[in-house]
Formats: C-alpha cells, sequence, structure tokens
C-alpha cells in the first residue's frame, strides 16, 4: 500500500509502508440470513438459472420459519428433565434462594418454585429431580407453610401411625433428627445416595435439601434434617448431601456452595449442561431477575394507593386484618430500667382472627418515624416523600415473534408513597446482605466509601465481623459511609421485606369476646456489647408509642401443639418467666370462665377440675412482677392451684430461677406428669426452656428411678404423645451464648469452607458441640446490664419481646 500526502505529491516526501494481509483459517465468518439463502427441498432439485431474478421473501415464508424454530424450541424445552423446587419459609429467606436456584436450574432443567403448601405430595413419587430449600423455627418445627408437606411425608413413612385428624406431635421433627453433620464432620457432597434406594415409594426421585437455621437455636436446622431424613428413607437418592446455612455466619456463602454443587451433580447425573452452560448457570446466582442496576427500574406517578391491611395481605400472601388499639398498660414498676406492656387489640369481630389460647398473633410494624426521614433524606433524584408512586421493572419479553421490552409493576412493592414504604413494607433495621453493600458502593461518591464498601462486600469473614459488631441498620450504614446518595429505586427493589412480630396471645376469647392481648417486652438495647448506640426493636416500640385507637395489622397464627389439654381433669404444669408468662394468661382466664360457666368436667374414673400451677419468675418482687394482682385473684379463687414465683435478684434474699423451684417441687411434679399424666408447658426463651428440660429430666430419673438414657427416651415419648409442650421464643440468650454459638458457627463455616475447597486454614478446628450443649455448658457469669439482647442476623427477631427472657431476672 502507498501512502501518498494528500496534496502536492511531486513536492512533499513520499512515505510507504507495505502491508501483508493474512487469511487465517478455519475462520468464523459472516453469515447470509438463512431465510434469504435457504433453498427449500422441494426446489433442491429444480435447477436455478443463473438469470432467473432471485426469490423474495415475504411475511408467509418469514412465519413459516420463525414457527419452525419456535416448535424446535418447544421439544426441545419439552425434553429437559423437570426440577421441582420447594420451599418452606417463615421469613420469605428460603423464599428468596429457592428463586435464585431456580434460576441456576433454569440453565438445564425445567424448573419451577412452588410454596411447601401449594404442592400436592402425591407427585412426589413422580419427580425426577427435587430439591428443597426450608428453614427451621419455634424450637426445631417446620416454618408455618411447611406443616402440611412435613405430615404428609410422615405419613407416607408410618401411613398407619396417624392419628385419626388428630394433630401429630410436632416433635417428631426432633426426633428424626440426630443432627449429622455435626458429628461427622464430612462435608464432602454425598453422590452415593441411598442404598435401598430401590425399595420405597420415592425410588426415583433425586433430591438434595438446603436447611436455613441458626445455630444458637438447640435443633439447628432440625426440620430440614427431617425433610432429607425423610425423603432419603422413603427412598429418594440423595444427589448431594444436605447443607446448613446459620445465620450467624455466612449463610448466603453455605447457601451458593451447595447450590453450585448440587447443580454441578444434577448435571452430570442427568447428563445435561457442559461447562461453559454449568458456569453461566451458577454465575447468575448473583444475577437474579430482580438484581438492580440503573435504567432498569423507575418509579412513576400513580393515582390511589390501596389500604395498608390489603396490600400487607398481598405482598406476605396472607389474609392481614385491621384490629384497633384499644388499651395499653405498662406491667413494670415506674422504677424498672425495663418495660413490659399489655396491649388489648379490638378485632371488629372478624372470624379469621378467632383464637384458643396458646395461640399466636402475628403483628406487622411500623418503622421509626426518624429512621424513616433519615433514609428520606439520603436518597438521590427521588420524589416528593408523599407523591403515591408505582415501583416499575423494565422487563424484556420474549414472543415466537422476537422480544419486547415493557415496563411492569413490581409485585412486591405496593402502590404507595416513599414514605409509607420505607414505614409499612420494607425492612430498614436488619443488617444490609453483601449484595447491598455491593450495589451501595456504586452509589457512594467518595472513592474511600466506595472502596471500604467493596472491601466489605468482598470478604465474606470481614462482613460477618462487621455485621456481628455492629448490628447496624441502614441509617447507621448511612452515617458509616456519609457520602450515599442512593437511588431510591435501588432501595425499593432490593431491601427485604419488613415481616410481622409473633406474640403468644395473653387473653381467653371466652372471657374477652371480640378481643386479643398481648405481653410486649418492650425491647432497647446497646449494640457492641453495651457501648454502641442504643436500638430499639421496631415493633414492641411501635406499639409502646403510638396512640390509642390506632389500627394494627394482624394475623392469628394457630400453634396446636400448645393447647390446653381436651380433658380439663387433667393436672397442668406452667413454666414461664418473664414475658413467658404470656400464654399462660389466657389459659387461667380460660379456666376461670369455664370454672364459673360449666359443671367440673369428669373424664372416666376422674372428676373435677384438674390442677394448674404456675412457674414464673421475675427480678424483684415489687419491680416485674408483671399480673400479680390477677395472678393472687386466680389463687385465691382456686382457678390456680399454686403459683411460684423465683426472683433472682431480691434485696436480701437468694438468686431464685424457675429450675430451682421445679426441683424444690419435684416430688409435686413428678406426680402431676408422671403419675397423673399431666401436661407440661415451657414458654420463654431457648436457653431458659433448655435448662427446664434438663431440670425435667433429672426429676424424671430421681423420682422414676431411671438411668439417663430412660428419662431423654420417657421426655421423648411425652413430647410424642403431645404432653410436652414448648413455646420458645427468638434468640434472646445473653450476648455470652450468642457470642459462643456464633464462635462456633464461624468455626463449622470455616471448616466447612476450608474442607470444601482444599485451602489450608492455620484455625485449629474443634468438633462443633451443638447449641444445647452450648447452652448447658455455659458458665453463668454475673449479671450484666445492657448485654442481653435479640439474635444478630440478617433475618429479623421475630419476637421483639423476647429481652426480658434472659435468665438474669
Ligand atoms: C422464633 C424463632 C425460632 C427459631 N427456631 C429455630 C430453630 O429451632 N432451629 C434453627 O436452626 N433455627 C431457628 N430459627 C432461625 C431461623 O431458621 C432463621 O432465622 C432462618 O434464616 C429463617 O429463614 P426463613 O426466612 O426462610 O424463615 C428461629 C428463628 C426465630 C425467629
Amino acid at each position: 500500500v502507498w501512502i501518498v500526502p494528500p496534496m502536492s505529491g511531486s513536492l512533499t516526501e513520499v512515505f510507504h509502508q507495505e502491508m501483508l494481509l493474512y487469511k487465517l483459517k478455519p475462520s468464523y465468518e459472516y453469515m447470509d440470513d438463512p431465510w434469504k439463502t435457504h433453498i427449500w427441498k422441494k426446489d433442491r432439485d429444480r435447477k436455478v438459472s443463473a438469470d432467473r431474478p432471485k426469490r423474495k421473501f415475504g411475511f408467509r415464508e418469514l412465519a413459516r420459519a420463525v414457527k419452525f424454530s419456535a416448535k424446535l424450541m418447544g421439544k426441545a424445552l419439552a425434553r429437559r428433565v423437570k426440577c421441582t423446587i420447594l420451599y418452606a419459609t417463615e421469613t420469605g429467606k428460603s423464599e428468596r434462594f429457592a428463586r435464585s436456584l431456580c434460576e441456576i436450574f433454569k440453565h438445564a432443567f425445567d424448573a419451577k418454585v412452588l410454596n411447601m403448601e401449594e404442592y400436592d405430595p402425591i407427585y412426589l413419587e413422580h419427580e425426577q429431580l427435587l430439591l428443597v430449600v426450608t428453614s427451621t423455627f419455634g424450637n426445631g418445627d417446620p416454618p408455618e407453610n411447611g406443616e402440611a408437606f412435613a405430615k404428609s411425608l410422615h405419613e407416607m413413612k408410618t401411613p398407619h401411625n396417624t392419628q385419626n385428624g388428630e394433630p401429630l406431635s410436632m416433635s417428631y421433627f426432633k426426633m428424626s433428627t440426630p443432627s449429622e453433620s455435626d458429628d461427622k464432620g464430612d462435608t464432602s457432597p454425598d453422590t452415593t445416595g441411598n442404598l435401598d434406594a430401590d425399595d420405597g415409594p420415592l425410588a426415583n426421585v433425586h433430591y438434595s435439601v438446603f436447611g436455613l437455621g441458626s445455630r444458637a437455636y438447640p435443633n439447628f436446622c432440625a426440620f430440614a434434617h427431617f425433610v432429607d431424613n425423610m425423603i432419603n428413607s422413603l427412598g429418594g437418592m440423595r444427589i448431594n448431601k444436605m447443607m446448613e446455612g446459620d445465620e450467624l455466619c455466612g449463610q448466603e456463602e453455605s447457601f451458593r456452595q451447595w447450590a453450585e454443587e448440587t447443580f454441578k451433580t444434577a448435571c452430570e447425573t442427568f447428563c445435561v449442561g457442559d461447562d461453559s452452560s454449568i458456569s453461566e448457570a451458577t454465575s447468575s446466582l448473583s444475577k437474579t431477575d430482580f438484581t438492580w442496576s440503573p435504567g432498569k427500574f423507575r418509579l412513576t406517578p400513580a393515582d390511589k394507593e390501596p389500604k395498608i391491611t390489603e396490600a400487607l395481605s398481598k405482598v406476605h400472601n396472607k389474609t392481614v386484618l385491621p384490629c384497633k388499639l384499644i388499651e395499653r398498660t405498662q406491667l413494670q414498676s415506674q422504677n424498672s430500667s425495663r418495660q413490659t406492656i399489655l396491649i388489648k387489640l379490638d378485632t371488629y369481630g372478624a372470624s379469621e382472627l378467632a383464637y384458643v389460647p396458646g395461640d399466636h398473633v402475628a403483628i406487622f410494624p411500623k418503622n421509626s418515624p426518624d429512621m424513616v426521614e433519615s433514609i428520606l433524606a439520603r436518597l438521590h433524584n427521588a420524589p416528593p416523600a408523599d407523591q403515591i408512586i408505582k415501583t416499575e421493572i423494565l422487563q424484556e419479553k420474549s414472543t415466537p415473534l422476537g422480544s419486547s421490552k415493557i415496563w411492569e409493576q413490581v409485585e412486591k412493592i405496593p402502590i404507595c408513597s416513599l414514605r409509607t414504604a420505607f414505614s409499612r413494607y420494607l425492612d430498614i433495621t436488619t443488617p444490609p446482605s453483601i449484595n447491598m453493600l455491593k450495589q451501595l458502593a456504586s452509589q457512594a461518591t467518595w472513592e474511600s466509601d466506595k472502596d471500604r464498601l467493596e472491601n466489605l462486600a468482598n470478604d465474606i469473614h470481614a462482613y460477618e465481623d462487621w455485621k456481628h459488631e455492629r448490628n447496624p441498620n441502614l441509617v447507621e450504614v448511612f452515617e458509616e459511609f456519609p457520602s450515599l446518595r442512593v437511588n431510591p429505586t435501588l432501595l425499593m427493589t432490593q431491601l427485604p421485606l419488613l415481616q410481622q412480630r409473633f406474640y403468644s396471645i395473653s387473653s381467653s376469647p371466652k372471657a374477652y369476646p371480640g378481643e386479643i392481648h398481648a405481653t410486649v417486652a418492650v425491647v432497647k438495647y446497646n449494640t457492641m456489647g453495651g457501648v454502641g448506640p442504643v436500638h430499639e426493636g421496631v415493633c414492641s416500640s411501635w406499639l409502646n408509642k403510638c396512640d390509642i385507637g390506632e389500627t394494627i395489622p394482624c394475623v392469628v397464627r394457630m400453634a396446636p401443639s400448645f393447647h390446653l389439654p381436651d380433658d380439663s381433669t387433667l393436672p397442668v404444669v406452667m413454666v414461664g418467666p418473664g414475658t413467658g408468662i404470656a400464654p399462660f394468661r389466657s389459659f387461667w382466664q380460660q379456666r376461670k370462665i369455664e370454672r364459673e360457666m360449666l359443671p367440673p368436667p369428669t373424664h372416666g374414673e376422674k372428676q373435677g377440675w384438674g390442677e394448674m400451677s404456675l412457674y414464673f419468675g421475675c427480678r424483684q418482687s415489687t419491680v416485674d412482677h408483671i399480673y400479680e394482682s390477677e395472678l393472687n385473684a386466680c389463687a385465691k379463687e382456686g382457678v390456680l392451684s399454686q403459683v411460684n414465683v423465683a426472683l433472682s435478684r431480691e434485696p436480701g434474699k437468694k438468686k431464685e430461677y424457675v429450675q430451682d423451684l421445679l426441683k424444690k417441687n419435684s416430688q409435686q411434679i413428678f406426680e402431676s406428669i408422671m403419675k397423673k399424666g399431666g401436661h407440661f408447658f415451657v414458654c420463654g426463651d431457648v436457653g431458659m426452656a433448655s435448662d427446664v428440660t434438663t431440670t425435667l429430666s433429672k426429676i424424671i430419673q430421681e423420682h422414676g428411678k431411671m438411668t439417663s438414657e430412660q428419662a431423654q427416651s420417657y421426655l421423648l415419648k411425652l413430647r410424642e404423645s403431645n404432653r410436652f409442650h414448648e413455646d420458645i421464643f427468638g434468640v434472646t440468650v445473653k450476648a455470652e451464648v450468642t457470642d459462643k454459638a456464633r464462635d462456633q458457627a464461624k468455626k463449622a463455616w470455616k471448616y466447612i469452607n476450608s474442607t470444601n475447597k482444599s485451602t489450608r486454614t492455620d484455625e485449629v478446628v474443634t468438633r462443633i458441640p451443638s447449641a444445647e450443649i452450648l447452652i448447658q455448658n455455659r458458665k453463668r457469669r454475673p449479671p450484666s446490664r445492657n448485654r442481653s439482647h435479640n439474635v444478630y442476623s440478617e433475618g429479623v427477631p421475630l419476637y421483639d419481646s423476647s429481652d426480658s427472657l434472659s435468665p438474669e431476672h
């Protein structure tokens, strides 16, 4: 090639550069559009003369080609292996995980996600690939929407052992769940499956289970283990070992790991997908459809917003009804450093809010207005805070004729103002997730803020430590990173939903028709082991401050395993320190009104009302002995045969806890429960419940002349026959226990990571004891103020009321 200056070629110097053109073969070439050049079979034999004009393709031909390829695609998709993903959740995390899992599996399978409640177990036998993602609640129980599925599995396993429509004892979850993973320390994927797979109704089902839970609970991931064991014993073939995700440490990371492994093994098992599709699929874990990016979401003005209860019903997929706050009473003395309130709600006679003593009420709270204001102040390019808006997503819709982009409403957030969204629908108090931090990094204008946010988001250990130490809410994150100015659509679409808080109902429907009472401890604590900023419980502080007459959105949740026995001649022992007394108020009110209205019961040879004895615990008789006058009146009338109060900080008296009183009255308890076939109820935090169970086991050993193993199996039988009832609150144990549990969780998680990824860790890993052992082994420290607090978690401390339940009464 000669390069000649453009002007005066003869006067100026001439430059030239030789160039060579190589054409390397084989090579990829652009192809002519096939619909323009393709010759249909029938035309092939015809001689196409060179001078014949090129055939033009009209709409008919194009449509034919599109139809043909759509049919081919349809056939290919129909041949895909079906994959059913079932989830059960209480606060929504398992559902989120299940949906991300579906995004991965869609790359090679015909995957769909279903809530366990919507799934008909009749189809189980016909599943090819079944994946289960579930949390555990209560004390080793399934989430509410997993209960029916659990029963179906149990019935499949032991068809003759169901109790004619009677609720089955939930204890079988615990019994069938020897937390194997803790014992073996073996975390490698189990692809061996079930060796007895040939016999069993689920012999053709390949499956794997992921459990969400918290190591701070004795029955860690018990329900997930139950599902895993049940499917396995019904013949199911495990394609990957069940994995646990601990909310105290690395839950998301564990899920990612399990999801990747499970996808790989599933592809191998069914001979689908290749390496590139596997890596493409797993990378979709971090960018699901609803991940935020600028321009993907928008806020548009809207006319009318739905009522809060209607919107909440839609968002949470349950019927949320309005109640009215009619009364609030402070139950502790004015000198107390803590507050417990009794709230009375008017249900407007709604039949959906009918309940039985022992049931729970779920309250949908409102965030603190000050926090909402601070968040609104940090939004960038936001519409006015009170303007009604609709949140929309730009969705790519593919049709047989191609794809097009349209704006669709994001169903997660109802039409409302930004202020309402942050007050009523979005969770602004739970520490942001790793993904959220990544996205927030893009909104920081200072490099230093951006770098730190990215570092936190990329270093899982630094993130976990930061989250655990500060438990930061969104406002504190904004304070820590002052340059953050956030696009409102990022928060609207990425923040988790504000969840309901459950309280044990404290009234009898017979004594107070049309009313629901709840006993609520007002949660307030300092983060960072007592030296950080004050955090308040969302629901309890709202209930403590809102006006009388305010609408409180509610749902009643049945707790069939915590109901009084049908046979009222049987003795009942109730143990409930602090706000653990809540459900027992509904019991004594019910008994009082029944005694007034009904003749004394008879059951076989037994006659008369069974004894009801209460074990209550608090700090000081003059400070936090809640419901004292009501209890005294009931004792006087004979409604309660005994009221035993343990005082842990009474001046001039030895510390006493409910367990000590149980020991003192051990002979009597043995008579009531073992001899007379009575029922034992415990309500309170997990640490106390665990101590009480140990005490009861010792009483059985001592008075029943049994070995420790015999006493344990007797306790199991009590649970089985629905005579040992527990209503366990969210983790509220002292910081020391939570810290210990978390340290163990951290070790477990590091260990799992190290074995799976074959990386060396310098940390000496000890075998992980279960939380129960941790709790049993803990040494009581001298009481320290402000140290008890709710569990740190990405999830919510569901029971706001738990603060006062620490064993430090
Ligand atoms: C009241 C309450 C009880 C709980 N009980 C248990 C339990 O017994 N075992 C366990 O492993 N986790 C327990 N957890 C922890 C939850 O399983 C954990 O928060 C999980 O991440 C929630 O997932 P979800 O949003 O899908 O329901 C409990 C949490 C709360 C608030």
